[in-house]
């Protein structure tokens, strides 16, 4: 079979040509001998500017104001640095996200908040798809809270649907926890329904929103999300170990009370008191001292996003998994290779999954020679867009390495 490298190479090179945001892609630091990098959606690349922001924070208000820059500027820092990722990202209004921990012990934080609120109710809704993390945490909070869970089964390489939530929810629901896109098909669910059969269901729901911020548009305050979680190492660009953020709707704060309190979270922080008495506001989320060096990133990506707009980055992302799908169409369905994510855009996040029994030796070969997807079992190729950062040449070339690698008779 004969593969039009070069026909794909030039529509690529012309969609770059014409592609208004590829400007930005200078603005990242580029990598050493990487053709294609396709894995935005584990870990983003870290942009110029962090540069200088993590060498300025050793001389500036770390080594120049020490101490004093806890009562000067980062106390305020993960209800400050949530309220910018709410405006930017999440359609929310301030007052209502923090950035701390990771996303697995805002999940706990979350998960255990919301149940605790309503004891009569003993059930928790959750999908057998879902991320490891938000199954094992659910796991760990139904045995510890003896609560039972309640599993929906997603339809092979597509996610929960509204009818799928009506059909499990009830009086006896406490919380629907679901991702918005889908780490697997990237998937986008869909929220707005979702959310409001939930609540007909009298359940509060909690978003996994790590595949979605900086790729997908959020509007939590307007299709009244209850909580929500995501991770900032992924479209946020906040680097390995980045802290997460959580989203509590303003009118659970005085309803809730999360599980790890900490004397960070407490109403007077420095008033050492003999008994914990949680912070006003979503500020009780927090428990210890706050990962303000992992802070630093995310906040250059999140100016980025908020001179292009979250409209554009999303346009750019459409654009870059349609790009995907044309050519695993034109190069790799030959060698039955079978799309695992939406052909409608509209329902599709910013990474699109090929499925074919030998992609997982394929990948490692990939990797070998620059081009750098990620693998999830048992056949997945996830081929990670993000916006900012990958070029249509980065797709075009990619993918072209996976149809020459497929067509090799194999072992
Ligand atoms: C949907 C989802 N939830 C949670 C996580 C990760 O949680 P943590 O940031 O705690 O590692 C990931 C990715 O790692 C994810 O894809
Ligand atoms: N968080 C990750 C990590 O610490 C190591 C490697 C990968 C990751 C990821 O982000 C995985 C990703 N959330 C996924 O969707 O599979």
């Amino acid at each position: 079979m004969t593969h039009d490298v070069a026909g794909w190479a030039a529509r690529a090179a012309e969609l770059d040509a014409a592609d208004p945001l590829a400007p930005y892609r200078d603005a990242f630091i580029s990598s050493d001998g990487v053709v294609a990098y396709l894995d935005g959606n584990s870990l983003g690349r870290p942009l110029r500017a962090t540069r200088d922001r993590l060498s300025g924070f050793v001389d500036g208000p770390w080594g120049d104001r020490l101490i004093r820059a806890w009562d000067e500027e980062w106390m305020a820092a993960p209800t400050e640095l949530g309220d910018t990722v709410a405006r930017v990202c999440l359609g929310a209004a301030p007052g209502q996200t923090v950035v701390a921990d990771s996303t697995t012990v805002l999940l706990y934080k979350l998960v255990r908040a919301a149940v605790d609120a309503q004891p009569a109710r003993i059930e928790i809704v959750v999908d057998t798809d879902n991320f490891p993390t938000d199954r094992f945490v659910v796991e760990g909070v139904a045995a510890e809270r003896g609560l039972e869970l309640s599993w929906i089964t997603p339809e092979p390489h597509a996610t929960v649907t509204p009818d799928q939530v009506r059909a499990a929810v009830s009086d006896r629901t406490a919380l629907v926890l679901l991702s918005h896109v889908a780490y697997r098909s990237g998937q986008i669910a869909d929220l707005p329904a979702i959310t409001e059969i939930a609540h007909d269901a009298g359940a509060l729901v909690l978003w996994d929103l790590c595949h979605s911020v900086g790729s997908v548009e959020l509007a939590l305050d307007e299709h009244r999300v209850d909580l929500a979680v995501g991770c900032t190492y992924k479209y946020l660009n906040g680097g390995p170990g980045a802290p997460a953020f959580a989203y509590l709707a303003g009118r659970h704060h005085d309803r809730v009370r999360q599980p790890i309190q900490g004397w960070m979270g407490a109403a007077d922080v420095f008033a050492m008191a003999e008994r914990y008495q949680p912070a006003a506001g979503v500020r009780q989320l927090i428990s210890g001292t706050p990962p303000i060096v992992g802070m630093l990133p995310m906040r250059d990506m999140l100016a980025l996003i908020d001179e292009v707009g979250m409209s554009a980055v999303r346009r750019k992302s459409v654009a870059l998994t349609a790009f995907a799908v044309e050519i695993a169409d034109a190069l790799l369905a030959p060698y039955d290779v079978r799309l695992a994510s939406p052909r409608d855009p509209s329902v599709r996040g910013s990474h699109v999954t090929l499925d074919h029994p030998d992609l997982r030796q394929v990948t490692a070969e990939l990797w070998e020679r620059g081009v750098i997807p990620d693998f999830r079992p048992p056949h997945g190729l996830r081929i990670g867009l993000s916006p900012l950062s990958t070029s249509f040449a980065e797709v075009a070339a990619g993918l072209s390495v996976v149809a020459e690698l497929l067509s090799r008779p194999r072992a």
